[in-house]
């Protein structure tokens, strides 16, 4: 508690202000207080900032872990096809039980510094520069790390109690019960004051459910249950109003004091009690470091340059004005300076402004003391734990079962997933039943029974598409929840085909049933199931392959073009529209007409229609019958050398075929990514560590 309050003395005036509007707010005032009593003591964060850092290992280093990063560079290609440095040359560190939040005016790359340092960098990115886990060259991904993002990728059908107890028991260990499971997702959705919202929907497009500040804590209760050794925020307090902000951010200092926990977030505007929660700060312009060192301290730098924080005024907020620089064009503003030792005042830009306090702190003990904690650091990392690879401990069988169940709750609440598709397919079945309504047994109804057959087997099972957008969501929260390792790859594969076959049946079996009894295809109960089944399979294989799209386009419009076109050519060469023996040997005929899955779905549904029927014959003066067989073999082309259960099997091994494809296509990617990362961690050009100096603006003493 004393070392609490001292760790805020920098902001008294700050916090006398905000104390005295809290004062109107009584019941806010003691949750505060309450809270403030219930926090542990923060760890002794340093008197006057650099100068006092402890040196060797902290007492949790054994089982913390310690990040540090030297002389870190990430540049992104420019619009002239050289690459531009969005971080340039930034060396800190992060230990266990500390706070180290990164702060700066929009766009001057907290993110990307976050992204850095969790692995995560976009694929056009390069980094160079060192970061160590724990004095160790580490990778950093996939379940090594908690990482609550800034874009809210949550599953928008369930309510928060359901968010976050799935995922409770997907994170944590068989060894905990299901109660105790239960209990740790709602104390945490209580610590994150969302106990009202329990049963609310987090919602989406169309279902406004959550606001965005509560989406935002029930991202962040989902990545804090585990209690994981390295936490990475990115503005975990946007959208939230500052008590609230308060109490959420108390919440996970809390993990740091009480266990040894490692937090490093970007914030954009802290008040200054969330301010006094912080450890260290890294304050960056463009990139580059204005202040690195004790957050208490920051005032102390920015007072010794010139440009103290004026009495009534948010710290945090003096910091940021002082160094955006975004709207000088437009406001013409000159930042205040005052020459300490001489009294005077003067006015500054701002840009001019920022490059004293870069080359003032690159010149600092201050600077020298990060560099000195960092080699320390390094030297004694190696005792610390390393991170393993996975921190999902539930079994398997846990997973499979859980996402199964979450899947499932997921396609009976989401109208586009399945519902929409029933409605459309019964309207489409019921119309291909009355256009080849009562169908007959006469010669005209073999090119309609062929026609008709080709349409469900082509455009049927094409509509799957639809599908496709609600898919891409839970490919993005696969995506999210797999790169903070709650669950195996293989799970959700499995999940996701178990959950998905109730629904597929039923929108095979119900407009299949109408389209067949309406026409009156070939009569016989075990005819309407081989129909069906083939219809089914289909239906799976094209959500199978839409998947295998969404791995590889994970934007939903691409995806449908793509699918979609995929499709249209495999149904082109798949021997309707021209007959087998007709089709162009390169290409259409071999490869594609042997890939294409509607080759098999045809010559099944045929065989099956076809096979112990027959027709009269239409030729001039001939009176008779025609076989099925002959129908088949002569005005189809069907292979005959094997029978329709060889072509459902096939259809059938496709599914396998695409689903393992799939999991390959992930499994490939989680495994390319950090070596295509770590190929491209190359040192930047030397030019453009090269800085542009801004000319000097005279200063206007007063
Ligand atoms: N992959 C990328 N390709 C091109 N430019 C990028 C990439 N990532 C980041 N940038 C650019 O780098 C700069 C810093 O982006 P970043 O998202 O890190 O900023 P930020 O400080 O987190 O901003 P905000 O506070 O607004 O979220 C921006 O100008 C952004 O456009």
């Amino acid at each position: 508690m004393a070392s609490l309050h001292h760790s805020m003395e920098p902001y008294v005036a700050d916090s006398q202000l905000n104390s005295n509007s809290l004062a109107t707010h009584s019941s806010l005032e003691i949750k505060i207080n309450q809270l403030e009593m219930e926090t542990t003591p923060m760890p002794n964060h340093g008197e006057a900032g650099h100068q006092v850092v402890g040196v060797g290992p902290p007492s949790n280093a054994d089982n913390g872990i310690s990040l540090t990063w030297e002389d870190l560079w990430v540049t992104v290609p420019d619009a002239k096809g050289s690459r531009r440095p969005i971080i340039q040359g930034l060396t800190g560190y992060v230990q266990p039980g500390e706070v180290l939040a990164i702060m700066g005016p929009s766009g001057c790359g907290k993110s990307t510094l976050l992204d850095a340092l969790a692995g995560r960098l976009g694929a056009n990115t390069r980094q160079s520069g060192d970061i160590l886990i724990n004095g160790r060259t580490q990778t950093l991904a996939y379940g090594t790390s908690a990482y609550v993002t800034q874009d809210e990728t949550l599953i928008t059908t369930l309510t928060v109690k359901e968010a976050v107890y799935y995922s409770a028991q997907l994170q944590l260990p068989n060894s905990m019960t299901k109660s105790e499971k239960k209990e740790r997702a709602e104390t945490t959705i209580r610590e994150m004051g969302l106990q009202d919202s329990m049963n609310t929907r987090i919602g989406g497009w169309g279902a406004k459910g959550l606001s965005g500040g509560q989406k935002r804590r029930v991202s962040i209760c989902i990545e804090i249950l585990t209690r994981p050794k390295l936490l990475f925020l990115d503005e975990p307090t946007s959208g939230l109003d500052s008590a609230a902000s308060y109490y959420v951010m108390s919440r996970i200092a809390k993990l740091e004091q009480r266990e040894g926990r490692t937090i490093i977030t970007s914030i954009h505007q802290p008040s200054s009690e969330v301010f006094g929660l912080f450890t260290n700060l890294c304050l960056l312009s463009s990139g580059r470091v204005v202040y690195f060192g004790r957050a208490n301290a920051t005032n102390e730098f920015f007072a010794s340059n010139g440009f103290p924080c004026p009495t009534l005024q948010n710290p945090s907020d003096h910091f940021l004005r002082t160094i955006n620089k975004d709207f000088d064009e437009v406001t013409h503003q000159l930042v205040e300076v005052q020459d300490i030792e001489q009294g005077l005042k003067g006015k500054r830009a701002t840009e001019e402004v920022i490059e004293i306090l870069v080359t003032s702190f690159k010149s600092s003990d201050g600077y020298q003391e990060v560099k000195r904690q960092v080699s320390e650091i390094c030297k004694w990392g190696g005792t610390g734990s390393s991170l393993e690879k996975s921190r999902s401990h539930a079994s398997f069988f846990t997973q499979c079962l859980v996402l199964t169940k979450r899947s499932s709750v997921n396609m009976s609440r989401d109208l586009g997933y399945y519902w929409l598709r029933l409605a459309i397919y019964v309207t489409l079945s019921l119309g291909v039943g009355t256009i080849f309504y009562d169908i007959g047994s006469g010669n005209s109804s073999i090119q309609a029974r062929g026609a008709m057959l080709m349409f469900i087997a082509s455009f049927l099972t094409f509509m799957t598409i639809g599908g496709f957008p609600s898919f891409v969501e839970d490919m993005k929260v696969f995506e999210r929840e797999r790169l903070n390792g709650h669950y195996g790859t293989t799970a959700f594969v499995v999940a996701n085909t178990l959950s998905a076959v109730p629904y597929l049946l039923l929108i095979s079996l119900i407009p299949g049933a109408l389209a067949y009894y309406l026409s009156g295809l070939h009569p016989g109960f075990e005819h309407f199931l081989y129909f069906d089944s083939v219809l089914f399979t289909c239906m799976v294989l094209v959500e199978s392959l839409m998947m295998i799209v969404a791995s590889i386009v994970p934007n939903f419009l691409m995806g449908i073009i793509i699918g979609a076109g995929i499709q249209a050519v495999m149904a082109l060469g798949a021997g309707f529209f021209r007959l087998p023996n007709d089709l162009p040997k390169p290409f259409w005929k071999y490869p594609l007409q042997y890939i294409a899955f509607h080759k098999y779905a045809y010559q099944g549904m045929y065989k099956n229609e076809f096979q112990g029927l027959t027709f009269p014959s239409n030729q001039i003066g001939q009176r008779g019958m025609i076989t099925g067989e002959y129908i088949l073999k002569n005005e189809f082309q069907v292979e005959m050398g094997y029978s329709k259960w060889v072509d459902l099997g096939i259809l059938l091994g496709m599914v396998v075929l695409y689903r393992v494809l799939f999991l390959a296509i992930i499994k490939i990617v989680e495994n390319v990514k950090p070596a295509i990362s770590k190929f491209k961690s190359v040192k930047p050009k030397q030019k453009i560590q090269v800085m542009e100096t801004p000319t000097a603006t005279p200063i206007h003493m007063n």
